[in-house]
């Protein structure tokens, strides 16, 4: 693929120490591992593995607890970590500094997509819908949803998700989106598609939308049933662990285990591993997840949605990808090793990461920054009055701290005076 819509230059990164705090950082270079400046003094640092070994023994097995500790730290344990180190409050700025807010970096956002068709790919638990203890009750506001379906009218927008497609639609309810579910292993296209891939006409996007459909990994269907069943039987005695069967993969929820039964749940889960030499454990926000061999993930899915979209040499695409989770990390590097599109990391606390910027999670008292956000990207003074009523619903969704419909909201309102110097209806804002 030609590398000239390169939003990532090869320019080397000023040092951390040498960037003033909201110095523009927009184009951090790619990097060959994940990225530094993570808060590591005095032990401090949190790392945890992507991919847990398999093996027998018990070391193996603290391993996995360590790494099921450091998964999804509270923010309380996070803060605990860095106040009594000053060196890492540091680190924490530098980190900042090295994948600063989306919101406050808009307008730079704004000017990279110029001239460009914005792809948005979003992650669905902890990015569209905040963590809770019991994964069946996850759901999106509906003014998340409100948000979803006003950038999916004018951008071609999927939801990337670790659970089973039909499970995330059921959240969802879009039917004009992509869904990639079972982490990118389950992709089909909308049922209702918009015209928004290279075809002429409206009749033929629909047609070639309709017609994706992919699952890599469908040979391993009686084997995830198999997997699935031995893992409710080793796990029944263990209060609060939930497993859930995703279709192409599982996953094995510890959020609600006491952390004193952690190893045993490890221990039960790698004693059903063992016999599935196929299978393969990796790990997200205190849950376990068990996946099939291939080399198949939410960056090959990003991959395939791309091409499917038309997009897969194009110097005038910006992928946008939105999560929060360690299987978002795969997605993150593609958009990197590409040189194209950007990655967006929602965390309240530093973590290791491929994503340029980072969004927290949502606080009351940015309506000023938005108000400031506006203005850049409208560029066009006049404009402001016309977009009053905008502002307003971008402003209520601050002082609700739904962070994520805004900036949602803030992509449609730039694309509409951008493309018609109107400003979108007020459905957009889900009022
Ligand atoms: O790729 P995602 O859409 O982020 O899916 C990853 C996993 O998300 C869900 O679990 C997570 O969210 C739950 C609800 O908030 C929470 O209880 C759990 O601790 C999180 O890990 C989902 O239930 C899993 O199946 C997905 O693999």
């Amino acid at each position: 693929m030609t590398k000239q819509s390169v939003v990532v230059p090869e320019t080397p990164m000023i040092a951390p120490a040498a960037v003033p705090t909201g110095a523009s950082q927009l184009f951090p270079p790619p990097r060959s591992g994940c990225g530094g400046g993570v808060p590591n003094a005095a032990g401090a640092k949190k790392k945890y593995m992507g991919h847990l070994e398999v093996g027998a023994g018990g070391g193996r097995i603290n391993a996995w607890v360590d790494s099921m500790r450091a998964s999804s730290p509270t923010h309380a344990r996070a803060a605990a970590a860095l106040a009594p180190f000053p060196a890492a409050a540091d680190e924490a700025d530098a980190w900042t500094r090295k994948h600063p807010s989306a919101l406050k970096m808009f307008d730079e956002i704004v000017r990279a997509s110029k001239g460009k068709q914005i792809a948005m790919f979003l992650d669905y638990d902890g990015t569209l819908s905040p963590i809770v203890d019991e994964p069946d009750k996850a759901y999106m506001s509906e003014a998340m949803r409100a948000a979803v379906k006003g950038v999916a009218s004018y951008f071609p927008t999927a939801i990337v998700s670790g659970r089973c497609r039909d499970k995330v639609y059921n959240f969802v309810q879009l039917a004009e989106l992509y869904y990639a579910g079972s982490h990118g292993m389950d992709i089909k296209g909308p049922t209702n598609a918009r015209r928004h891939n290279r075809a002429n006409t409206k009749t033929k996007a629909n047609a070639k939308a309709q017609s994706v459909l992919f699952q890599p990994a469908s040979e391993f269907l009686p084997m995830i049933d198999e997997v699935y069943k031995a893992l409710i039987e080793k796990t029944k005695a263990i209060e609060g662990s939930k497993v859930e069967n995703n279709k192409f993969c599982v996953s094995v929820h510890f959020r609600r285990v006491d952390e004193k039964k952690w190893s045993a749940l490890a221990e039960e889960v790698r004693s059903v591993m063992k016999d599935f030499p196929k299978l393969r454990l990796t790990q997200g926000r205190k849950v376990l997840e068990i996946r099939p061999t291939i080399k198949w993930d939410k960056g090959k899915a990003l991959e395939f949605l791309l091409e499917s979209l038309g997009f897969a040499d194009c110097n005038d695409i910006l992928p946008v990808y939105i999560g929060d989770d360690r299987t978002d990390e795969d997605a993150f590097k593609v958009l990197r090793d590409r040189g194209q599109g950007l990655g967006i990391l929602v965390s309240e606390y530093p973590k290791e990461t491929n994503a340029s910027y980072s969004l927290r999670e949502p606080k009351e008292a940015r309506t000023a920054t938005c108000y400031a956000i506006l203005a850049a990207v409208s560029g066009m003074e006049e404009q402001l009055q016309l977009f009053e009523g905008a502002c307003k619903g971008v402003s209520e969704l601050h002082r609700r701290g739904e962070e994520w419909p805004l900036v949602l909201c803030i992509f449609s309102v730039y694309f509409s005076l951008g493309k018609t110097n109107k400003v979108g209806p007020p459905h957009f804002f889900g009022f």
